[in-house]
């Protein structure tokens, strides 16, 4: 058992699902899993363990924003042996030809969270996905026939801001949607020598202002869990 964390050792598998939602973790471990076993109901942050055609996988939710998800990655990889994280979670497009539902793997995160300034002394760090999950996830992808799109994306520390343009200028340098974790996941990985990817899905339109409802957002988003699964 860790701080955040009710489990023992061995109850999480080496892959696992990270949606910010809990109760999305408990929709991707009843709707994919056999045998979903819940390993976590502290903070109602629910984990759950089962197998995917066969194969041991877990899933759990990290909560929103860098500093919950940081929390969640360090616990997996230090206390329970996570060696590949994947996040699956919604994102804002920020660009007119990335849709609703539109899947997104993010390649490297941009981030307007000063964690990384204050870790690296004020200099850029870029974090970034691992490449062979990146690839599975590619060809995945292609296997099942699910368009995919892949780039930069923005992990925000402000879900509602100030001022509802500023999208516009990471838009113009090619991002292509925004979230809130992906950064925080990619360098807790990349500091622990373990494997990290964020699988998106559209959940909203900076652009043309469309949105999903939460309902959508914890239980349709089947393609980029598809996808994530074939990670395990
Ligand atoms: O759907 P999830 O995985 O929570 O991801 C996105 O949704 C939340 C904001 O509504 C933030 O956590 C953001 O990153
Ligand atoms: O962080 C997020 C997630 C979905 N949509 C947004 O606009 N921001």
């Amino acid at each position: 058992m860790s701080v955040h964390i009710g489990a023992s050792k061995g109850d999480i598998a080496e892959t696992i699902l990270l949606p910010g939602d809990p109760l999305r973790a408990k929709w991707i471990a009843e709707t994919f899993f056999e045998n979903p076993i819940c390993f976590n109901e502290i903070r109602g942050m629910l984990g759950y363990t089962g197998t995917y055609q066969g194969k041991k996988v877990s899933t759990m939710g990290t909560g929103m924003g860098i500093p919950s998800m940081s929390i969640y990655a360090n616990e997996l990889i230090k206390e329970f042996g996570v060696k590949n994280l994947i996040r699956v979670g919604s994102a804002g497009s920020y660009q007119k030809d990335i849709k609703i539902r539109d899947v997104v793997l993010a390649m490297a995160a941009s981030s307007t969270s000063g964690v990384n300034e204050l870790r690296f002394g004020g200099a850029d760090y870029a974090p970034t996905a691992d490449f062979g999950l990146f690839m599975k996830a590619v060809e995945a992808a292609k296997a099942m026939q699910i368009p995919i799109k892949a780039g930069n994306v923005l992990s925000s520390d402000e879900f509602y801001e100030d001022n509802i343009e500023s999208y516009k200028k990471w838009s113009k340098f090619g991002v292509l949607c925004v979230e809130m974790e992906a950064a925080g996941l990619y360098t807790v990985a990349a500091k622990h020598n373990v494997n990290a990817l964020a699988i998106l899905t559209i959940s909203d339109s900076l652009v043309t202002g469309e949105r999903t409802t939460s309902k959508e957002r914890e239980t349709t988003f089947k393609n980029m869990i598809k996808i994530g699964l074939e990670l395990a």
